[in-house]
């Protein structure tokens, strides 16, 4: 299948690991790279190739048939993917958007209809989900090994060092755990209550906040997050934290034996890991499942992507990846697990830059059109 003619948004840190992913595993070739630092922009052209912009516009009205895009990967700060996103939807370009999809939260089953309104391919950057070890558990799950499943436990865990110029820290970039990495552990959970319920989406519906707490950090985003999920029957314990070095971790209790995940989110604990492994405990007697893969997530990623662009369909990803109903049901669960942490501050605290809350996520009006 031919490469995808491919512009990246972003060259950041992120967007050099999924380039060099992306062109070894021969899913892509990059024809343009949109960034703003002209010094950042020319490092990143000349490893991994494609025309350098610094305008928007020109990124994305450009006819020079050197340089053709098909598609985008967007990797700017959380904040900055809608408009990219918008624009590449009103020319025709097939969006990977970095997760979270989009900011506001409340946006993005709008971004959606958009993207199925416009006949074009819109998928959130889930890379995790595209490595076989997580089809491997959810099989496991679906072929009723685990027994009924009642309880999932998982956690996204990192400590970075507090600066408030720091994407992580900056609320006015959608800074916090939360939205950084709040939706791994809970996009697991809900792909484990579909698993149990056969794979369809249906089930996705009964997901709801049962509880949160957290912690802010001085520049008021929220270091350190812990929810309850209740899906289904399905009770869900969720950590996330960019203040705290907890891990990752995935395990999924049913009633005749638990499944931990290794490594839930990057195989080995590395981004370019490949070998998966499931730990099934019955009853103390503990088998090690091991899944390789000949790639790692981001060429994992990358392929699916290329795939679901030349299949020529529209509806997004299909399970067990993650799906638009699953991208707009992890956006819900983080507006209400956001909104219940800053619930608890007293009414009169005070957000960076003259902000609030509904600048980022809540009851917002329309942005103003770019175009
Ligand atoms: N799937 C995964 O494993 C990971 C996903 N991510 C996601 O990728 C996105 C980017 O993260 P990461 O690569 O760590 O970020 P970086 O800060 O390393 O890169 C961000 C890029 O966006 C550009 N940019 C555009 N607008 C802005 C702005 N207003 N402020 C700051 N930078 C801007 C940056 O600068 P310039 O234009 O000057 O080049 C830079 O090229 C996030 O949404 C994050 O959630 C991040 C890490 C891992
Ligand atoms: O998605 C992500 C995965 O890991 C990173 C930390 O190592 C995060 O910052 C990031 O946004």
């Amino acid at each position: 299948m031919a490469p995808l003619n491919l512009g990246i948004v972003g060259p950041g840190q992120v967007a050099r690991v999924f380039a060099a992913a992306a062109i070894e595993s021969g899913a892509a070739r990059i024809t343009r790279v949109l960034g703003r630092g002209r010094e950042r922009l020319e490092d990143f052209t000349a490893e991994f190739g494609g025309r350098a912009f610094d305008d928007r516009l020109a990124f994305f009205m450009d006819e020079d048939p050197a340089a053709p895009m098909e598609a985008v990967y967007i990797a700017t700060p959380h904040t900055e993917h809608l408009q990219p996103a918008r624009l590449a939807l009103e020319c025709g370009i097939h969006v990977l958007c970095e997760k979270p999809l989009v900011l506001p939260l409340g946006k993005c089953s709008g971004l959606i209809r958009h993207a199925r309104r416009t006949r074009v391919a819109l998928m959130e950057g889930w890379m995790y989900r595209t490595h076989p070890q997580v089809a491997a558990l959810f099989e496991l799950i679906s072929a009723g090994e685990l027994g009924t499943i009642r309880r999932v436990e998982s956690e996204f865990a990192f400590d970075c060092p507090f600066d408030p110029q720091h994407r992580l820290f900056k609320f006015a970039l959608g800074g916090g755990a939360i939205l950084d990495v709040g939706g791994y552990p809970l996009s697991l959970a809900l792909g484990v209550a579909r698993a149990e319920a056969g794979g369809g989406s249906d089930i996705l519906q009964s997901a709801a906040l049962v509880a949160a707490e957290g912690e802010l950090t001085p520049s008021m985003v929220i270091g350190d997050a812990r929810a309850t999920v209740r899906i289904g029957e399905i009770e869900a314990h969720l950590r996330a934290a960019i203040t705290r070095d907890g891990g990752c971790s995935a395990r999924v209790v049913g009633s005749r034996a638990t499944a931990t995940l290794e490594h839930p989110f990057m195989p080995e604990g590395r981004r370019r890991g490949l070998v998966g492994a499931i730990l099934i405990d019955r009853e103390g007697h503990v088998e090690r499942r091991e899944v390789p893969s000949p790639l790692d997530c981001f060429a994992l990623e990358a392929l699916a992507f290329r795939d679901l662009v030349r299949s020529g369909q529209w509806l997004g990803p299909t399970w067990p990846l993650v799906d638009h109903d699953e991208s707009s049901v992890i956006a819900r669960l983080m507006i209400d697990w956001r909104q219940a942490i800053y619930e608890t501050l007293p009414q009169d605290f005070q957000l960076p830059e003259g902000l609030t809350l509904s600048d980022l996520e809540l009851d917002v009006p329309d942005l103003p059109e770019f175009l």
